[in-house]
């Protein structure tokens, strides 16, 4: 802390708070902490009584709190997002365009774990909107050594930490397994819920196939599908353990890699997730799906849409937060549900 003289304090940080009282107008902060003072404010100050002024000393090696919270920004940022006006060291980083979040996790951590610095952002892979709120960054001094800084730009190394991944168009097709269903013995409840999923990323059923269990009849379905463009197949019904449950043998002979059959999640434990080798993706949905609000399937889904690459091992980690508590009134997707990995 060092006292100069107001007329030589531009550029200079302010120690504290300055107060300006005007008889029955006001009396309060006329400029805080952290301020930094600019050719227009001498004025201000020399007539609240302030010929002196309490400043942090200039130090090559310290940056302001706002200046710094610029920086984490930039560590942040992507396409789609923009930034609002730095407050007191924060700044937030806000979606422009709809998507999945994604969130570097790793290099979050070890972010945060640098100190008085702190990056807070969504989980991962939220579906985010436009103008949702993604993250906030805030430095925790006013003051910060530029060292700390110079770790994040390593840590950051050009290669943004968030990233909105837009979903795409696809044409869906899809085939409803099911003796029941395809003799006429019970109604399809199954593709209506299918269809309500897909209205709200603005898709729609191309095709729709009924089949009954037989395994030839699926393949051959999956195959009609492919032969007319579908760039994403659902499969419905017998994805279980009984005889008659055959569309995962179906998928499997239909030359799609599968990528699970099974995921750790409840409901939607029998959920399997495929892709044939030009990576058109194909699910098969236990019948969980038709009437659980949130299932297995409503995790994986915005990631297929997102055209995210999902790995086994992201599949396994479903399992910490994947039981479902089946609350009387469902908050899903704002619930601990899926928000594990
Ligand atoms: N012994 C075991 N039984 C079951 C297991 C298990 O692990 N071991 N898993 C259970 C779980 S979890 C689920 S989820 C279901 C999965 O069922 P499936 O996907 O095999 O479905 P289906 O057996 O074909 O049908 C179940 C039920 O849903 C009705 N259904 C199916 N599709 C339609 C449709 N399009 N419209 C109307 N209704 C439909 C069907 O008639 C059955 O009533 O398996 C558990 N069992
Ligand atoms: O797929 Mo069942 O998957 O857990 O209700």
């Amino acid at each position: 802390m060092k006292k100069i003289k107001t007329i030589d304090a531009v550029g200079h940080v302010l120690c504290h708070d300055i107060t300006q009282i005007i008889k029955d107008v006001k009396d309060g902060p006329v400029f805080k902490k952290g301020h930094v003072v600019r050719e227009e404010d001498i004025e201000v100050l020399l007539s609240v009584g302030k010929d002196h002024l309490y400043i942090y000393e200039a130090d090559e090696s310290m940056l302001h709190e706002n200046d710094a919270a610029d920086i984490l920004y930039n560590v942040c940022k992507n396409d789609y997002m923009k930034p609002t006006e730095v407050k007191e060291g924060k700044i937030e980083v806000i979606a422009t365009e709809g998507g999945l979040l994604k969130v570097d996790i790793d290099r979050l951590q070890q972010i945060n774990e640098i100190g008085e610095i702190i990056i807070a952002t969504r989980h991962n892979n939220t579906v985010i909107k436009a103008n949702d709120k993604l993250a906030g960054t805030r430095i925790i001094p006013l003051m910060i050594h530029k060292d700390k800084l110079e770790q994040v730009k390593a840590i950051h190394n050009e290669q943004p930490l968030l990233e909105i991944k837009p979903f795409h168009h696809f044409k869906v097709g899809v085939i409803t397994t099911g003796n029941e269903v395809y003799y006429g013995r019970i109604k399809d409840t199954f593709t209506p819920v299918i269809k309500n999923k897909l209205a709200k990323y603005n898709l729609e059923i191309n095709h729709h196939i009924i089949v009954n269990d037989d395994i030839e009849k699926i393949q051959a379905a999956i195959s009609e599908c492919r032969d007319l463009g579908m760039e994403l197949i659902i499969c419905t019904g017998g994805m279980s353990v009984d005889p008659d449950d055959l569309t995962p043998g179906a998928i499997k002979a239909s030359g799609a890699e599968i990528l699970t059959y099974g995921a750790p999640v409840l409901p939607g434990a029998m959920f399997l997730l495929g892709y044939f080798e030009d990576k058109t993706p194909i699910v098969g949905l236990p019948g969980c799906v038709m009437y659980a609000k949130a299932t297995s399937f409503d995790l994986m889904f915005p990631r297929i849409l997102a055209k995210d690459t999902i790995t086994k091992k992201e599949i396994a980690a479903l399992g910490h937060g994947g039981l479902c508590l089946k609350c009387p009134v469902c908050t899903f997707p704002h619930c601990e549900f899926g928000k594990g990995s």
